[in-house]
């Protein structure tokens, strides 16, 4: 059980290549309007004003070049192949938690009011805590051969986003268990534990393909109130 007035550090995972969006450069450190998608993923988190400090994973060449212009309350670490490797490195510069906002720079334009919900609810006393949404496609099961193996009821279905909020103590465990998962908190259902859901935001979707690009940057272009409003 944390300090239910402690620490909350956010851990913002930034080491990815981006394959699927096939820049020419890590994927954190592309430009959306003159900012960097990690730039405006830090700037979200510091501006809910419920995180008291922030690790940065990226990259292990880029760490110097981003630690030379990081601002305070924000230190930089070197990130490892997979997602989860990078959550452990910036778990490692956490040690003061009581609890963690795991958040992937790919989701660049999180407006600042999501990591309030997800601390109100740690601090109310849950152990673990993500943002979903309502699933707007019917999703199908499939075999290797692409056959249908199955129709999910859509209405017990919820796509994932960041921040993902946990005790830090929790995550920690679930992080140094065996295996791999898609998202921090796969790793702490495996350990029994409850994971609950709050909504989540339309503008938290995350920059995976060129397409997505296009969509942030059009958003931007639009006005919309990204990052400002809390
Ligand atoms: N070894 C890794 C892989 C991913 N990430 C981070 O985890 C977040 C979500 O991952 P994803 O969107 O899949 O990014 P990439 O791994 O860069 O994308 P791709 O799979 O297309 O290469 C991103 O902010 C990414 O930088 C990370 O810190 N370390
Ligand atoms: C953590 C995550 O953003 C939740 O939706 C997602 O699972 C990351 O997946 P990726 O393939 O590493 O982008």
């Amino acid at each position: 059980m944390s300090d239910r007035n402690g620490p909350v550090v956010g851990i913002i995972p930034a080491a990815g290549r981006g394959v699927r969006l096939g820049e020419s450069l890590p994927k954190a450190f592309v430009e959306l309007d003159g900012r960097t998608m990690l730039d405006r993923a830090v700037e979200a988190m510091l501006a809910s004003a419920v995180v008291d400090r922030v690790v940065v994973v990226v990259p292990p060449e880029l760490v110097a070049s981003v630690a030379a212009t990081a601002p305070a309350r924000v230190c930089v670490v070197a990130g490892g192949a997979e997602r989860t490797d990078s959550v452990r490195a910036g778990l490692a510069a956490a040690e003061d938690a009581a609890y963690v906002l795991v958040h992937d720079a790919a989701r660049a334009l999180t407006p600042p009011r999501l990591f309030a919900r997800i601390v109100v609810e740690l601090r109310g006393g849950r152990s673990a805590v993500i943002p979903v949404l309502p699933v707007a496609d019917t999703v199908k099961s499939v075999d290797r051969d692409g056959r249908v193996t199955g129709t999910p009821d859509r209405s017990v279905l919820r796509a994932v986003q960041t921040p993902q909020g946990f005790e830090a103590g929790l995550l920690r465990r679930a992080n140094a268990g065996a295996g791999d998962a898609t998202d921090d908190a796969g790793l702490v259902e495996r350990l029994g534990e409850g994971v609950y859901t709050v909504p989540g935001e339309p503008l938290a979707f995350k920059i995976t393909t060129p397409l997505d690009l296009v969509l942030a940057r059009a958003v931007l272009a639009a006005g919309a109130p990204v990052g400002q409003e809390s």
